[in-house]
């Protein structure tokens, strides 16, 4: 049987991170063999080109393709092989991250996006994406307190403001597997949500 693909999306400083430990453990309490991963990222590959990303300066369309070239590698290495083992997928993010940051926050326009998703990935989606969405002062205030801030995190607030929109529009988009997760809440109303969500997946 196959398993199931899940993504988490949202802003820098919205949370994903901080939810899938929980992902992880709870589909493993239920018998689910889990794999986390991440974008860009996931194969050693793809955590070379993520380095990369996330420290040097590059066109917009340079951009774009190194994370379509992470994706392509990790859906060969890691998502394809192991849905088709039965497993469950969890993603730190996945393609709705580069309509919202490259598409959204940078401007490449929606029809390159579209090209490249039908390039790289013309049958898979993920069965649940996760959009945590906060305000972009909540996200902010968390990164500052969290860590060092990389290439895209030091991005103005109206570049987040774009990324958010994008996000929205795309849950919009495709209700049937957004779910958009009112990430201002504590930690554990988030998990109970979470729970809920998951519990209908099963
Ligand atoms: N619901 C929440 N309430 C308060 N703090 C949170 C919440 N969710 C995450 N945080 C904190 O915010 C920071 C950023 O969270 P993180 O999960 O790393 O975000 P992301 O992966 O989306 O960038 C971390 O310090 C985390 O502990
Ligand atoms: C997958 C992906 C990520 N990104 C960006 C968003 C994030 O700022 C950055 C790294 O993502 P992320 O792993 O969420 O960073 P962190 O571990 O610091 O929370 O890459 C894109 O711009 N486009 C993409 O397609």
């Amino acid at each position: 049987m196959q398993g199931k693909f899940i993504t988490f999306e949202g802003i820098d400083g919205a949370g994903k991170s901080t939810h899938i430990g929980f992902v992880t453990d709870f589909l493993a309490g239920r018998g689910k063999t889990v794999v986390a991963s991440r974008e860009p990222g996931g194969t050693p590959l793809g955590e070379k080109l993520r380095d990369v990303l996330l420290h040097e300066t590059m066109h917009l369309e340079t951009e774009a393709l190194l994370m379509f070239a992470s994706r392509r590698e990790h859906i060969a290495q890691v998502i394809a092989p192991q849905l088709a083992m039965g497993h469950w997928v969890l993603s730190d993010r996945f393609t709705d991250a580069s309509f919202a940051y490259q598409s959204g926050g940078r401007g490449l326009s929606r029809e390159k996006m579209e090209a490249l998703e039908a390039w790289v990935h013309p049958a898979l989606q993920p069965d649940l994406t996760l959009l945590f969405d906060v305000p972009l002062e909540v996200a902010r205030e968390r990164l500052a307190a969290s860590r060092t801030l990389d290439k895209f995190e030091r991005e103005q607030a109206e570049f987040f403001a774009r990324c958010r929109a994008e996000y929205l529009r795309r849950a919009a988009q495709f209700p049937g597997r957004f779910v958009v997760v009112d990430s201002t809440r504590s930690i554990e109303a988030i998990q109970r949500e979470l729970a809920d969500v998951l519990e209908r997946l099963l």
